[in-house]
């Protein structure tokens, strides 16, 4: 065999070997050359494509940016990365049969490369790579990081905000509130006598009634910005922004009487009432002179709780400065 004849004979088995599909067009947009990989996952063999116009193989990559990229590669000697985000799956290119069965398109990463051949027009090549895998792979990622990111924030008991969220949040409220001049209310919600629920009915027990209970106060909020947290074991944090002492306590005691609702039988409970309550402390904040920080709203929201659970417990007390 001549060099030269042998020189081709192994670009044609290269370019038939390769894991990517390989058209080359002429000046006139003909198809010169389609490798084995396009044949396979178009389902066109070489011999009914090759001489054909392009856009007649393909019609509806006519309008497409594929036809933009191939008139810039010809007439202006231009190369062209397709944007994977606009141009997921330019070419009906199917994985087997079955993905074409189903009409499911490969995702495709294409480029379009000028190709300056001797003694002739300027030719194009158009290379396809399957890129299903790594999109996919990506979209994994991307759900796995959004589901990592929910269970940093949320409480693994309740699925309520835990205290890293409620930390976060109660810094931007505060921050908010002093900035617009508005109030912000922090409630301390505290379950009555439960170290004697969890002595009677077991802690398996006690774990469902702490899921009952965070259930229903978190269907208290109605507003985007409220944010009940699980402020720590049987303690639930409820972040009120734009919130004035009297609408807090009014709140409160609303959910003062949520727990009440529940129906959640407690024997041994000390007090009368043989079902749970909680006791409630308020703390509110205003944008004057004697605005409190965060330390401060909490402390305060604290030692309304205690007080109330002095007082005798399943009641609602408010901070006063
Ligand atoms: N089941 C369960 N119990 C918890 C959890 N976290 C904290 N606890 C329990 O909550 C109880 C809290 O008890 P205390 O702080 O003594 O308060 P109390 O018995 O509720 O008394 P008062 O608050 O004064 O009414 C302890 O027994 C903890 O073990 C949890 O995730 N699950």
């Amino acid at each position: 065999m001549k060099p030269d004849a042998n020189r081709l004979s192994l670009l044609e088995g290269v370019l038939g070997a390769v894991n990517l599909g390989a058209i080359v067009l002429d000046n006139a947009s003909r198809v010169a050359l389609w490798n084995r990989w396009m044949e396979r996952h178009s389902r066109l063999a070489a011999a009914d494509v090759v001489g054909r116009d392009f856009y007649a193989v393909f019609p509806e990559l006519r309008a497409q940016r594929v036809a933009s990229a191939v008139g810039q590669a010809l007439h202006n000697n231009f190369p062209s990365l397709l944007s994977q985000t606009l141009n997921k799956s330019p070419f009906p290119l199917y994985a087997d049969a079955a993905a074409a069965a189903r009409g499911e398109r490969m995702q495709q990463a294409v480029a379009v490369t000028p190709v300056t051949v001797e003694g002739a027009a300027r030719h194009c090549l158009i290379q396809i790579n399957d890129v299903s895998m790594a999109v996919g792979r990506e979209k994994l990622l991307r759900e796995q990081a959004m589901v990592l990111r929910s269970q940093t924030f949320s409480d693994g008991l309740t699925g309520i905000a835990n205290r890293r969220h409620f930390d976060v949040a109660i810094d931007k409220e505060q921050r908010r509130a002093k900035r617009y001049g508005t109030a912000l209310s922090l409630l301390m919600i505290d379950i009555d006598y439960f170290k004697p629920y969890n002595d009677h009915y077991g802690h398996q027990q006690g774990d469902q009634c702490l899921i009952q209970v965070a259930a229903a106060l978190q269907g208290m909020l109605h507003r985007s910005a409220d944010l009940l947290a699980r402020y720590g074991g049987e303690e639930f944090a409820m972040i009120l922004p734009d919130t004035d002492v009297q609408a807090a306590l009014e709140m409160g005691e609303a959910v003062r009487q949520r727990a009440i609702e529940q129906r959640i039988p407690h024997a041994s409970a000390g007090s009368e009432d043989k079902h749970i309550t909680v006791s409630v402390g308020i703390a509110t904040t205003n944008s004057g002179p004697d605005s409190l920080d965060v330390a401060g709203l909490i402390g305060a929201a604290d030692r309304a709780l205690y007080a109330a659970k002095r007082g005798g417990r399943n009641r609602v007390v408010a901070h006063t400065a």
